[in-house]
């Protein structure tokens, strides 16, 4: 790993009640996945040390929940400051152990840190609110609370941004939160607690604990002290989750996998429907929940989109995510790649054309070619199942009425996305997607002030924007009598 200005944010212990624990039931080895480099060690913490961590968080709770918003907002902002202080060593954390390319994990970075800035605002908007009683003697009103000890699960795709997108809103609320990040990419939780601990977070209000999920996992959605569970994951995992959550009555946000089609219409401004894809499509390496997965064009423009989309990916620069001018950094892991392999190889088998790309890349390890295949069809694997890597479909499609049913015939509903200049078709179609973010001209929609999430089998919840720290609360109804 490139070297770190301060190296101390590079910690290879758990974070628990405040306590750097290196301890373990063995160690995690977390390698680089462009060079195969190890990056370093974390322990696989027990079931006992999850138990502590969830103690210390209940211990904490009740001090922290009765801090003045204001002071829960003013510690929240200055973890932001230190985020973006120290964003350069962040991100080639981030990118030594994920390998996406460096100014990404900047990017990512700086979108993390953002939500710390806007929950920390959010802290002191939590309003409760009176309303009419039936009768003369008795007041009626309905307060805000925050919901007690939640338990954090993350993927590894972009860890920068999926901790703070939990974190954020629960500490802001005045909740304790126990975090297990996904074993590929610890470090990056890890150093996020550092900084937690340097702004002043006491300890115990937000614990990580690394290891392995069927021990640490399976602790954080069992125990009855935890009362919330925030999952960002695959949909397989999530509805794992949810069923053993529903023992304890838990609540559950549940940011899960996608099935996204990019839906370019004859009208569309052919520059702007290309670069949208691109950026939708390649960015993380196609790593992303909400990339198009799908990509259906009109007849009318379908030769030309093929024709400028894949000039455009086919100058994609591959390559170690610490190497100038890389645009595309290997996939996380061997089994992403068989994924891929597979989609291309049954997709060609089924009719499908290589427009470009379509093998590993040249250089070997889980690098792999940017992609284009034509002439794709519904009968199709990569149709039907989340690719998660740099391989973009194209459909064809006639009317407007087909591909909208094309679009809308999978069992996820997170992204989806459309390029058109007709203000009509905008409301038509923006209104007859059936997924929870809707991107319209528009490749890239993340934002820390918009509700991300998903509908069907992509999720339940939405994270960021004003609605975010709600999943973290309880409303409670206070009614007053003999008031007279
Ligand atoms: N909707 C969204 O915002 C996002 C969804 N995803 C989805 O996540 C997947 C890729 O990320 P992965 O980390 O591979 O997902 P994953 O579902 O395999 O793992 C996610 C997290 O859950 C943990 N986990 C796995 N099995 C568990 C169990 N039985 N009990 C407790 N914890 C368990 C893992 O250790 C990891 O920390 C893709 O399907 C992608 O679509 C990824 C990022 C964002
Ligand atoms: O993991 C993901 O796919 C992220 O949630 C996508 S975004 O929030 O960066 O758009």
């Amino acid at each position: 790993m490139q070297t770190l200005q301060d190296p101390s944010l590079l910690r290879q212990a758990c974070f628990i009640d405040g306590r750097w624990e290196a301890a373990g039931e063995g160690v995690i080895t977390v390698t680089n996945p462009s060079t195969g480099a190890v990056v370093g060690t974390v322990p696989k913490a027990s079931r006992e040390a999850t138990r502590a961590a969830i103690l210390a968080a209940q211990a904490a709770l009740p001090a922290w929940s009765a801090r003045p918003a204001k002071e829960r907002a003013a510690i929240l902002r200055r973890w932001y400051d230190l985020i973006v202080a120290n964003a350069d060593d962040l991100a080639r954390i981030l990118t030594a152990e994920m390998g996406k390319p460096f100014p990404e994990a900047r990017g990512e970075i700086l979108y993390g840190a953002a939500f710390f800035e806007w929950f920390a605002e959010e802290a002191k908007r939590v309003a409760g609110e009176t309303f009419p009683a039936p009768v003369a003697d008795k007041r009626m009103m309905a307060i805000r609370q925050p919901i007690g000890v939640c338990a954090a699960i993350t993927p590894w795709n972009f860890p920068m941004a999926m901790i703070p997108r939990k974190a954020a809103p629960a500490i802001a609320a005045g909740c304790t939160m126990v975090l297990k990040p996904a074993s590929a990419t610890p470090f990056s939780a890890l150093a996020l607690a550092d900084l937690a601990e340097r702004a002043g977070l006491p300890a115990g209000v937000f614990s990580v604990v690394t290891g392995a999920a069927s021990v640490v996992g399976e602790e954080l959605v069992t125990s009855p002290i935890v009362r919330k569970v925030t999952f960002t994951g695959s949909t397989e995992v999530g509805r794992e989750l949810m069923a053993k959550a529903a023992g304890t009555i838990k609540k559950v946000s549940l940011e899960l996998g996608g099935n996204a089609p990019l839906i370019v219409f004859d009208d569309a401004s052919l520059e702007v429907a290309v670069q949208g894809a691109v950026a939708s499509k390649f960015r993380n390496a196609g790593q992303t929940c909400v990339c198009a997965n799908r990509i259906y064009v009109q007849d009318g423009i379908y030769d030309a989109f093929v024709e400028r989309f894949a000039e455009v990916v086919s100058a994609l620069k591959v390559g170690d995510g610490f190497e100038a001018g890389v645009e595309q950094g290997p996939l996380i892991d061997e089994a992403g790649v068989a994924k891929v392999e597979d989609h291309v190889a049954d997709a060609l088998a089924k009719g499908a054309r290589i427009v470009t790309g379509g093998r590993r890349h040249a250089l070997g390890g889980t690098f792999y070619e940017p992609t284009v295949l034509a002439e794709a069809t519904a009968q199709m694997r990569i149709s039907r199942e989340e690719t998660f890597g740099p391989v973009a479909p194209i459909f064809r499609f006639a009317e407007e009425k087909e591909v909208v049913a094309l679009a809308n015939d999978t069992e996820f509903g997170l992204a989806a996305y459309f390029f058109t200049q007709d203000l009509k078709r905008m409301w038509r179609v923006g209104e007859a997607l059936e997924f929870g973010i809707v991107g319209v001209n528009a490749g890239i929609t993340a934002y820390e002030g918009a509700p991300f999430g998903g509908v069907k089998a992509s999720g339940i919840g939405r994270e960021g924007s004003r609605h975010g720290i709600e999943e973290f609360l309880e409303l409670k109804y206070l009614c007053l009598g003999d008031i007279n």
